[in-house]
């Protein structure tokens, strides 16, 4: 990306990394709702140009430089709320609104600095879902793997009613035993997971030339942690999915090669 577009990118790193920790990291069980209440005044007061520290003013010189709607990160911290609360999920639909809240939200925040190619002829709709379907796909990706870790900590994220219909139930999963059962649940949750990443390739194609490449490489290398499950023959329980050296610097050249390819709304024989 341009220097321009790195540094922003990076400052909203830096603002959902922190956010993250407030309720991940070592002091998150100090972190109360009202601590939440005070983090988004401190964002509202950055969107308004009175950034508390040098971090804070990162992300208000960023806004500055593109239009970045303040909806995502509020939309965030509301996750983070939720997430103090919640440690399960009854249905994919309720497992759809964590993942939006805090990743969904990421890919609506990235759109306007990434910038939408000035010769594509999408609309902004489609452009923004396809953003948001990333999220999700990595979201829904980052569960698939953590499996075991975030049982370890208590936590199954994975769509209960699914798990009953796979005759699978928490106990199984703190268990963490591979069994003809849990292949079969896992397969279905990675197909859903590569059809968000199918949906979200449309529109990379849409981004301004020079945003295209790092997105495409983020997307081929975080995809390909569902191929490390599969390769792991679905043991997510205590085997970390990681991809490979030689098969990151692979997917690079990849990236670039699609990176040049025609924006998806100005080839002529699209279905
Ligand atoms: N330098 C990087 N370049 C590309 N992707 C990265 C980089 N660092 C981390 N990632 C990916 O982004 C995700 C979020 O990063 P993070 O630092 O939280 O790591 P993590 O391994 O997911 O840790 P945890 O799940 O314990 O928070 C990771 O899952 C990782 O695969
Ligand atoms: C496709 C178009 C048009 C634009 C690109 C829009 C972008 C950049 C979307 C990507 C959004 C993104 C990077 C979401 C992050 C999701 C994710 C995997 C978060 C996981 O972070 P961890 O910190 O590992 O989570 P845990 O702490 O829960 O493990
Ligand atoms: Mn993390």
């Amino acid at each position: 990306m341009t220097e321009e577009r790195r540094r922003a990118i990076w400052a909203i790193y830096v603002w959902c990394r922190r956010t993250d920790e407030l309720v991940d990291g070592p002091n998150a069980s100090h972190i109360t709702p009202q601590a939440l209440d005070r983090w988004e005044r401190r964002l509202e007061d950055l969107f308004a140009g009175r950034p508390y520290d040098m971090l804070d003013a990162a992300l208000s010189d960023t806004i500055t430089k593109f239009p970045i709607d303040i909806q995502p990160f509020k939309d965030m911290i509301d996750g983070m709320r939720t997430d103090l609360k919640k440690a399960r999920y009854k249905n994919f639909d309720e497992l759809y609104m964590y993942c939006y809240y805090v990743a969904g939200t990421v890919g609506l925040m990235s759109v306007p600095v990434m910038g939408i190619a000035p010769e594509s002829k999408a609309t902004a709709e489609s452009v923004y879902g396809a953003a948001l379907a990333l999220g999700l796909a990595n979201q829904l990706t980052n569960i698939l793997r953590d499996v075991g870790e975030d049982a370890r900590r208590g936590r199954i994220y994975l769509p209960q009613d699914e798990l009953a219909e796979a005759g699978l139930s928490d106990e199984d999963i703190f268990k963490g035993v591979v069994t003809e059962k849990w292949r079969k649940f896992m397969k279905r949750q990675i197909k859903r997971a590569r059809m968000f990443f199918e949906e979200a390739e449309q529109g990379v194609t849409e981004l301004r030339k020079e945003s295209r490449w790092p997105v495409w490489a983020s997307m081929l290398l975080y995809r390909q942690i569902l191929d490390e499950i599969e390769a792991n023959d679905y043991n997510n329980f205590t085997k970390r999915a990681y991809v490979g050296k030689a098969k990151k610097v692979l997917a690079l050249p990849v990236a670039y090669g699609k990176s040049l390819l025609l924006p998806y709304s100005l080839r002529n024989n699209q279905t």
